[in-house]
C-alpha cells in the first residue's frame, strides 16, 4: 500500500466536489473520479486537479490505482454502488443513508465483511473535533450519567419535486436526509440497542416526510426528542441533559464547531458554564465547497485514511453495527408514518 490511500470518487455531484476538497485539503490522494459521463467527471477531475476521469462508475471501480471509493451518488444508488466497489475489491466509503433501508445496509456489510474490505458509512458529524470532545467528557462522568437528549435539524429545502429531496424515487425525505444526524447523536450517546419508538411526520403530496417527530425511549434509562424538518428553520441545538449538568451542541447541528458545557453547582438551577469550540479548517486555494462547513470534511479523510493504514475493516468511531441500528431505527419510523419507496421491493427489515 503507497503511504498515502488513494482515493477513487464514484459521482461527480455537489456532495463529491466537497469530499474532494476535502481529500485534497487533508494533504490526500484522489487518483481518479468516476461519473455517469466523461464531461462530468472531467469537470470535476479539472477542478480538484485529479488527472484519471472515467466515465462510468464501473471503470472507476477497476482502475488498478484505486484502493478506496467514496460513494456519493443518491440515496437509492448506494446499496448498487457499493456493491460494484466491494465486488471489484475497493474499500467503500458510502455517503448517508448507506442504504435507503436495513435489509439493503445489512447486504452491503455482509459483503464487505465476507471480503475482508473496509467500509463506513460518511457520517462525517462524527469526526468533528467537537464532538470527540465531547464523547471524551460523556465518558469521563463528571456530567454524571446521560438521561434525554433534545435535538433538531431543520432547513428550508427545494420545492421541485424531482429534487432528490422530495422525490421518493430517490428515497426523499427529511429522515434519510437529515433526520440520521439526530439519529446518530443519540444513538452515540445512549448506544445501538432499539430503543421503543413513537412517531409522527407530515408528508409531501408525493408521499415523503417533510417533516419528523421521533421519541424513543430506552426503557429505565434514557429518551430522545428528535424533530427535523427540510421546511422550516430551526435553532440547530442538541441538548444532552445528564444528572450533574447539561452540554448544549450549537448547530449546525450535522457539522458543529461549538458546544458549551453546564455543570451544575451547589445551588439548584444555578451552573457554571464552560465553552468549548474548535474552528474549521481552510480549504486548499482555488477550492470551493457547495455544502456548509464542508471544509470539515477533512476530519472523516484522515480518520479513514488511519482505519486502512492500521488495516481495520471498521471504523472504531463509527461502527457498522451502529449504522445498522441507526436504519432499522429510521425503518421503523417510515413505518409508523407509511413512507415507502418504491426501490424498495421486499418491505422494510424490522424484526
Ligand atoms: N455529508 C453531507 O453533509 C452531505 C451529504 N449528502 C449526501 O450525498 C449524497 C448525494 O447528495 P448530493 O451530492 O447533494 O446530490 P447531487 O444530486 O448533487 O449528486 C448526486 C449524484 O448522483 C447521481 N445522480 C443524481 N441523480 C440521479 C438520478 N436521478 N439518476 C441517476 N443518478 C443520479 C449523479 O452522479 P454523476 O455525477 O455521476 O452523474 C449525481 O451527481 C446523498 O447520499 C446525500 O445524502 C449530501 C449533501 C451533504
Ligand atoms: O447531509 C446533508 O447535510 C446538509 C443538507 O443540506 C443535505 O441536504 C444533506 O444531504
Amino acid at each position: 500500500m503507497p503511504e498515502r490511500v488513494r482515493w477513487g470518487i464514484l459521482g461527480a455531484g455537489g456532495i463529491c466536489n466537497d469530499f474532494a476538497c476535502g481529500v485534497v485539503t487533508a494533504g490526500g490522494n484522489i487518483t481518479a473520479i468516476g461519473a455517469s459521463s466523461l464531461s462530468k467527471a472531467k469537470a470535476l477531475a479539472d477542478k480538484v486537479k485529479v488527472e484519471k476521469a472515467h466515465g462510468s462508475y464501473q471503470e472507476l471501480v477497476e482502475d488498478p490505482n484505486v484502493d478506496v471509493v467514496y460513494v456519493g451518488t443518491i440515496h437509492t444508488l448506494h446499496l448498487p454502488h457499493a456493491k460494484m466497489a466491494l465486488n471489484a475489491g475497493k474499500h467503500v466509503v458510502c455517503e448517508k443513508p448507506l442504504a435507503v433501508n436495513a435489509v439493503e445496509a445489512q447486504e452491503i456489510v455482509d459483503l464487505a465483511r465476507s471480503k475482508g474490505l473496509f467500509l463506513m458509512e460518511a457520517l462525517w458529524t462524527r469526526f468533528f473535533p467537537i464532538v470527540r470532545k465531547l464523547r471524551e467528557l460523556l465518558k469521563g462522568g463528571t456530567l454524571g450519567v446521560p438521561r434525554c437528549l433534545q435535538a433538531d435539524f431543520g432547513f428550508v429545502g427545494p420545492t421541485d419535486p424531482s429534487h432528490r429531496l422530495l422525490d421518493p424515487a430517490q428515497a426523499g425525505g427529511a429522515m434519510l436526509d437529515i433526520g440520521i444526524y439526530v439519529v446518530q447523536l443519540a444513538t452515540m450517546t445512549f448506544g445501538t440497542s432499539i430503543p421503543e419508538i413513537k412517531s409522527s411526520a407530515i408528508l409531501t403530496p408525493q408521499g415523503v416526510d417533510a417533516e419528523g417527530a421521533l421519541t424513543l425511549t430506552w426503557k429505565d434509562t434514557a429518551s430522545a426528542s428528535l424533530l427535523f424538518t427540510i421546511r422550516a428553520c430551526t435553532p440547530e441545538n442538541s441538548v444532552i441533559m445528564c444528572d450533574k449538568g447539561y452540554v448544549r451542541i450549537h448547530g449546525q447541528a450535522h457539522c458543529p464547531e461549538r458546544m458549551t458545557v453546564s455543570r451544575a453547582s451547589t445551588d439548584r438551577g444555578k451552573f457554571v458554564n464552560e465553552e468549548f469550540s474548535f474552528p474549521l479548517p481552510k480549504l486548499k486555494r482555488g477550492l470551493s465547497v457547495n455544502y456548509p462547513n464542508s471544509e470539515g470534511m477533512v476530519y472523516q479523510v484522515e480518520a479513514v485514511e488511519k482505519c486502512i493504514r492500521d488495516g481495520l475493516l471498521e471504523c472504531p468511531e463509527y461502527t457498522l453495527d451502529e449504522s445498522l441500528s441507526i436504519m432499522k431505527i429510521m425503518d421503523i419510523y417510515r413505518q409508523q408514518v407509511g413512507v415507502t419507496y418504491p426501490s424498495e421491493t421486499s418491505n422494510c427489515s424490522v424484526s
